[in-house]
């Protein structure tokens, strides 16, 4: 085979031979009696030389006294000099002593077959892709819809277009048009309606004030977000979810949509379970306390109802037991707390028969009174949103449900539908949990030191930071903030060992001198948060964190009055030892 280049054309020659002879004989004659017939560029050792011509194979067979055989010699020059090979090889009629003959058989064209090869092979990968899809459709489809199939259909007096689902399925997904609504049909979604232009239509409202759930899933460029915020403002929107930045729904592939979908799809089915009692029995109690806990929640007060469940009094838990002494007809005694055992003697001396609480602490001989926690009666659910809790914690709403759905998986939370979301309790479990992750944080916040020290090894970037720093937008309020114009660029520092990585990410919650992001007309910038150091114990400077960056997590940046690298006499992986002062 030809070393360089790529092999374009296999000729195959056949010969008879009268005579015995061996393979090297017949390379001899095919060198010896083609050289120098057409000059260097059609001569076969030249073109061997330089790689054009590769090893020439002979297959030979014998019978007492003849040989025959084929010849096949692997070619990347053009056609014509192939045809010139074969020719001057056709012309050889001696080989040693014996009368020879060649006959020219073929020349494969190897980049065609190869083409066809790979088309072929195209086609197959393009029918497995399909069916993949396809089959992954399936499945989202028999998990969020149960064997519905979708087709395009049209929806309100603007014709909008809408998977056939949307009548039937209790939530909706908004789409801004109709590839995305193909698109997600495609991928298992039939209850899917596009908005179809940034207006939002009145037979929109009207559909989604219909629905459970209402999903908004839209571009990842800059006019999904403008439409979101336009949509949000006129219909509720339990969802916001985005294609991937820069990319439009209907680019998304069948797999993307479903990672993106499926957990809120999941989120909203599973949601839709009515809560289940332990005790069907205590159904009627259950609905009586469901009526007043959203007012008794985090009141510490308690409640009495007499029989009918009518208020008798309403009291501070700390003056509960001085109000019931003496009070009769108490049958309901319902209280954002603790029961503790002198709530519950004093609840038995009036007569109370249900007594609802929190929780009970260690209590013995409950002397016929009926005890229950508000979790034993489904009552103590927090209703939330997921987009709420995301911006709460700096995630996305996707992530956040993908928490929420991670936290019921280990038993952490408990969720239920409520109105139009959903809502959720920690359990036993979760709260131990939570008890533990408070000890350590406290703990370590006890100790938490007034300087992160950090070391790495100096490497350079792609000069970017240089240009960042000679921003006006940044300089002006450098020198207003940190008190100097820093030297233009950032000095980059890996951080080699996972200890230092893990103290870094500590700045993300610390706070910092703030240089606020801006706009400039055609593009924004992010916030810059800068604390004060050193580097190498004398030079001062400030590490930065920024809002945006292409730095993977193991790389931080530093900037000061002038440029560290002269001032310490520092190169590409020196290394750099930086002491922050926090707090
Ligand atoms: C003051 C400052 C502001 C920055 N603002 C942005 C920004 O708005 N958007 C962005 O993509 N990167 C921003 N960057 C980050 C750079 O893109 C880059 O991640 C890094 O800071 C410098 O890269 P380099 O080491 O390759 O030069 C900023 C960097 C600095 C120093
Ligand atoms: N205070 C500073 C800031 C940057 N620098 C260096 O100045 C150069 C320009 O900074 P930059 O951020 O544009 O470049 P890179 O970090 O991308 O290589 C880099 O070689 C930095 O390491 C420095 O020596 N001292």
């Amino acid at each position: 085979m030809p070393q360089s280049g790529i092999v374009k054309y296999h000729v195959k020659l056949s010969f008879e031979v009268d005579g015995l002879v061996e393979r090297t004989d017949m390379i001899g004659a095919i060198f010896g009696q083609t050289e120098g017939l057409f000059g260097p560029e059609n001569d076969l050792n030249e073109l061997q030389r330089v790689s054009k011509v590769g090893r020439i194979e002979v297959i030979l067979s014998t019978t007492a006294s003849t040989t025959s055989g084929d010849i096949l010699i692997p070619m990347s020059t053009n056609i014509d000099t192939c045809s010139l090979i074969a020719a001057s090889i056709e012309s050889i009629d001696k080989v040693g002593p014996f009368n020879c003959k060649f006959k020219m058989e073929t020349i494969d064209d190897i980049r065609a077959k190869k083409k066809d090869e790979i088309a072929k092979r195209a086609k197959e990968i393009k029918q497995q892709w399909k069916t993949r899809a396809v089959s992954e459709g399936d499945t989202v489809l028999k998990d969020v819809h149960e064997g519905r199939t979708g087709k395009i259909d049209s929806y309100g007096p603007s014709k909008l277009s809408c998977g056939s689902g949307i009548k039937t399925s209790d939530w909706i997904i908004l789409v801004e048009g109709r590839a995305d609504v193909i698109n997600l049909l495609r991928a298992g979604y039939d209850n899917t309606l596009a908005i179809e232009g940034a207006r939002i239509d009145e037979s929109i409202k009207e559909i989604c004030s219909a629905k459970a759930t209402v999903v908004a899933f839209l571009d990842g460029d800059r006019s999904g977000g403008f439409i979101l915020r336009e949509l949000k403002s006129m219909v509720p929107i339990d969802y916001e979810l985005r294609a991937d930045p820069g990319i439009e729904v209907e680019e998304l592939t069948p797999q993307r949509i479903s990672e993106i979908l499926e957990p809120v799809a999941k989120e909203i089915k599973e949601g839709s379970k009515p809560p289940s009692l332990k005790n069907k029995k205590d159904k009627p109690l259950a609905d009586a306390i469901g009526k007043i806990y959203p007012d008794l929640n985090e009141t510490l007060e308690a409640v009495a109802l007499d029989d009918k469940q009518a208020e008798i009094f309403r009291v501070p838990i700390s003056e509960l037991v001085n109000k019931m002494a003496g009070q009769s007809g108490i049958k309901y005694l319902i209280l954002d707390g603790i029961i503790t055992p002198r709530l519950l003697e004093s609840a038995k001396k009036t007569g109370v028969e249900y007594l609802v609480g929190h929780r009970l602490s260690r209590l013995s001989n409950k002397g016929g009174i009926n005890l229950k926690t508000f979790a034993d009666l489904e009552h103590n659910f927090v209703p939330v949103t997921t987009s709420s809790l995301g911006r709460n914690v700096g995630r996305s709403q996707q992530s956040a449900s993908k928490h929420l759905v991670d936290l019921e998986k280990y038993g952490f939370i408990q969720r239920i539908k409520s109105g139009r979301g959903i809502s959720v309790r920690i359990t036993p479990e979760g709260y131990s949990q939570l008890l533990k992750i408070s000890g350590t944080l406290q703990a370590s916040l006890a100790a938490s030191p007034s300087r992160i020290e950090l070391q790495g090894l100096l490497v350079s970037g792609m000069s970017e930071g240089a240009y960042y720093m000679s921003l006006k937008g940044y300089s002006r309020q450098f020198v207003k903030r940190i008190g100097y114009v820093p030297f233009p660029g950032t000095l980059n520092v890996r951080l080699e060992e996972r200890e230092f990585v893990e103290s870094s990410r500590q700045f993300d919650a610390l706070d910092g001198i703030m240089i606020d992001g801006f706009h400039d007309g055609v593009r924004a910038y992010g916030w810059v948060k800068c604390f004060p150091g050193t580097v190498n114990g004398t030079i001062p400077c400030h590490l930065i964190r920024l809002e945006r960056t292409h730095h993977e997590p193991s790389i931080v940046e530093i900037i000061a009055r002038e440029s560290i690298r002269e001032a310490a006499g520092l190169k590409d992986g020196s290394e750099v030892a930086i002491s922050v002062q926090v707090g």
